[in-house]
């Protein structure tokens, strides 16, 4: 028979194996809790039944806090931002029941330790049964659900990174330093630094593993504008929030870069289109430099579609067919707004807004300085990541005849 001699916790490495060791000890400490409603009808509050109390009373009050944490900071939002399909439907039914018995437990817990608190003390021997019960019974049930569900499912999903995150937050929260030894830290990193932290989680540490698919050379179509097409249909059928939205960078006279999101409204052979007001900030930079940068991520898909090259207006008849096809609302606003122009206050855009709307009625005039651009486009870049950021790059170069060539980039 294999005995250990010593309760022996996992490493932090093996931060799934650390939440059991909890839950193991968690155990312990109910059936401690079970054995002193038995002892104490019997004995009192003689010297074990203090010690008992007192033992239940630290664990409860400081580790399983710590445990707490450590599933509502650290692994439930890492399952939900990793967990697709079915895994992600299974989290939105448990995650609700989990957090509730959490704030269920912690209630029962302050009632049952003012009365062990009178135990550890020799004050009392009152212990309520059924208070003793309820707590157990809610806490062993809770268990089994993280056991069955949520720790199965954290081993399947999680990459070696991400347990990796998962134990150097739960280390940091028992303020334990991170294992590797300081000879170790090269010297230029060894001065302190303080983390930015938000929602309680460390900036620098968030960090996803992408692993949903692969893009080789056999997978691409030899057109870009096809393969754009081909991920975009993706993108839509993933339902992909605004798949529709791309950042458009565009530079100044100096060179200096500025981006923003604007909606592409059209691709096909001649480009990439979208609309906006050709006196704008990128308007003005377009007309003096008219390169540009368009960027598609698609989280979702874990992918991102880079696209540079030459801009130019859509003609009037286009401009005219987009304009006149948006809300008779939007129509207005986009003559009522000066694009990128300071203005007082939002009252006096309204005011500017309703004498657009009283001059115009219901059928605004496309003014000159509002319609398309179209990118007609001599780079494409297709990339899919990969775990450990050992991502797919494909990107396409346009040719002075017009042929595209394709080559794999290093992630
Ligand atoms: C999701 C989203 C879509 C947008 N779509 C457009 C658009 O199609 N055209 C546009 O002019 N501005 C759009 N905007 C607003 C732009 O991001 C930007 O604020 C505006 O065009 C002014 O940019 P500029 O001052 O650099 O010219 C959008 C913003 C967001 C967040
Ligand atoms: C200022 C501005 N113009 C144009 C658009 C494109 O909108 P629509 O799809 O209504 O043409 C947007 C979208 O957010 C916008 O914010």
């Amino acid at each position: 028979m294999n005995h250990h001699l010593f309760d022996t916790a996992p490493d932090f490495n093996q931060p799934i194996a650390v939440l059991k060791h909890c839950h193991d000890r968690i155990r312990k400490q109910l059936e401690t809790l079970q054995k002193l409603l038995g002892h104490l009808p019997v004995h009192g509050a003689d010297s074990d039944a203090r010690k008992a109390a007192q033992a239940v009373q630290k664990y409860f009050n400081h580790a399983a806090a710590l445990h707490h944490e450590d599933e509502e900071e650290n692994l439930m939002p890492m399952l939900q931002a990793t967990a697709r399909d079915a895994d992600a439907v299974q989290l939105e039914q448990i995650i609700p029941g989990i957090l509730a018995d959490h704030q269920q437990m912690e209630r029962e817990w302050q009632q049952l330790n003012t009365q062990l608190e009178q135990i550890a003390q020799g004050h009392s021997a009152e212990l309520d049964s059924a208070a003793v019960q309820r707590f157990i019974d809610r806490y062993t049930s809770h268990m089994a659900v993280e056991e069955t569900n949520i720790a199965p499912m954290a081993k399947r999903l999680f990459s070696h990174e991400q347990m990796e995150q998962l134990g150097s937050a739960m280390q940091a929260r028992r303020g334990i330093k991170p294992s590797l030894p300081q000879s170790q830290v090269p010297e230029q990193h060894q001065v302190p630094v303080s983390n930015t932290v938000a929602n309680g989680v460390v900036l620098a540490d968030i960090r996803l593993d992408y692993g949903r698919a692969s893009l080789t050379e056999d997978d691409v179509l030899a057109d870009p504008i096809a393969q754009f097409g081909k991920w975009f249909e993706e993108a839509m059928h993933a339902k992909v929030n605004e798949p529709n939205a791309m950042s458009l960078a565009t530079v100044d006279t100096e060179g200096r870069p500025s981006s923003r999101i604007v909606l592409i409204k059209q691709y096909d052979q001649r480009g990439f289109t979208w609309y906006t007001n050709y006196d704008s900030q990128k308007g003005q930079q377009l007309r003096a430099t008219p390169h540009a940068a368009l960027l598609f991520f698609w989280s979702e898909l874990e992918r991102q579609v880079r696209i540079e090259g030459t801009v130019t207006k859509t003609s009037r008849e286009e401009s005219d067919k987009y304009f006149y096809s948006r809300p008779v609302k939007s129509q207005i606003g986009a003559i009522a707004s000066k694009q990128s122009e300071p203005i007082a206050n939002r009252a006096q855009m309204e005011a500017n807004y309703d004498a657009v709307a009283e001059a115009s009625g219901d059928q605004p005039v496309r003014p000159e300085h509002w319609g398309g651009y179209r990118l007609d486009p001599v780079r494409i870049e297709f990339w899919q990541g990969r775990r450990s950021r050992f991502h797919d790059r494909i990107v396409y170069c346009k040719q002075a005849d017009g042929s595209w060539t394709r080559e794999r980039l290093q992630p």
